[in-house]
């Protein structure tokens, strides 16, 4: 990878701007068993960070601790500078979207949006609109009284993100959520939603181990170790905005990125002998 195409920069960020959310040292375990070991990690005001890492490394398990999902085996974790150890929920409010879409099977995709809306403390006056607009935006305002099981897997996506969405949160925490859907729907779905982080910029982090998604959204890449889960370099992304799949730019960097990642990841092969 070339430093005049690519910046590498420390994992804690570029210089300049105070965090929205940073990451000191966290690591997580599962009873005795250490899944992240470590992580430093800092994402601004407005930026679009991807965590990449192969599978099983310990991403879902790290997003869940930031969420507050589960508890922090070691270090710190600071909101906008303020202690916030115990993770984001009930501090502000976050959107998570789960790799699979969880709704509520025995409520309608409009009932599944005013149950998230009610928890995150969203007024009722503001329900009805605020699920024929996020509906509308992903482009499934049609399905607002229908049963999740009625819906494709990518509608169901596009519901589970208006749902994340529709409480109109303060930080987004995607967990590889386009890896069920096929090329065209994961495609379409990627270009969702740059549009919407380029109107809201609301800072997100998004898991993956997609490198040419990460590469995609991203301002920022973060490359995980295998597990337990460390940060092994984090790159920026030089791409204008608005993307394109198409972009010639994008192509050359997937191909610099792998041979980089594959690296990291102590995956490539060896000279032939
Ligand atoms: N609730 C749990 N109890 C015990 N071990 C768990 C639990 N959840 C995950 N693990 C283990 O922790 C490790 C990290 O899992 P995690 O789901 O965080 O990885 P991941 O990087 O998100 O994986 P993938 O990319 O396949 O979704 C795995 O070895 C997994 O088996």
């Amino acid at each position: 990878m070339s430093e005049t195409t690519r910046g590498t920069v420390p994992a804690g960020g570029p210089a300049g701007g105070d965090p929205y959310l940073e990451l000191r040292g966290v690591t997580v375990k599962h009873a005795d068993r250490t899944v992240v070991s470590g992580i430093d990690l800092a994402l601004r005001p407005g930026e679009f960070v991807a965590l990449l890492g192969p599978s099983g490394c310990g991403k879902s398990s790290l997003l869940h601790v930031l969420a507050g999902l589960a508890p922090v085996a070691g270090g710190a974790l600071r909101h906008r500078g303020d202690e916030a150890t115990d993770g984001l929920r009930g501090r502000v409010r976050v959107g998570y979207v789960f790799q699979d879409h969880r709704l509520l099977p025995w409520r309608t995709v409009g009932q599944n949006i005013e149950i998230a809306m009610k928890a995150a403390g969203v007024p009722a006056a503001e329900w009805d609109e605020r699920i024929e607009r996020f509906l509308g935006m992903l482009r499934v305002g049609e399905y607002r009284g229908s049963w999740p099981m009625r819906l494709s897997g990518g509608q169901r996506q596009r519901v589970s993100i208006a749902r994340a969405l529709a409480v109109e949160p303060d930080v987004v925490l995607m967990d590889e959520p386009f890896s069920g859907l096929d090329e065209v729907t994961g495609r379409a779905m990627r270009q969702e939603l740059t549009r919407l982080h380029e109107v809201a910029s609301v800072p997100t982090l998004f898991v993956t181990h997609s490198i040419r998604e990460a590469l995609f959204l991203a301002d920022r890449v973060v490359i995980l170790s295998h597990g337990p889960a460390r940060v092994l370099k984090t790159l920026d992304v030089p791409l204008a905005r608005p993307r394109r799949h198409e972009d010639p730019a994008l192509a050359r960097l997937e191909a610099e990125t792998v041979a980089d990642v594959l690296r990291e990841w102590d995956l490539t092969e060896g000279p032939a002998s």
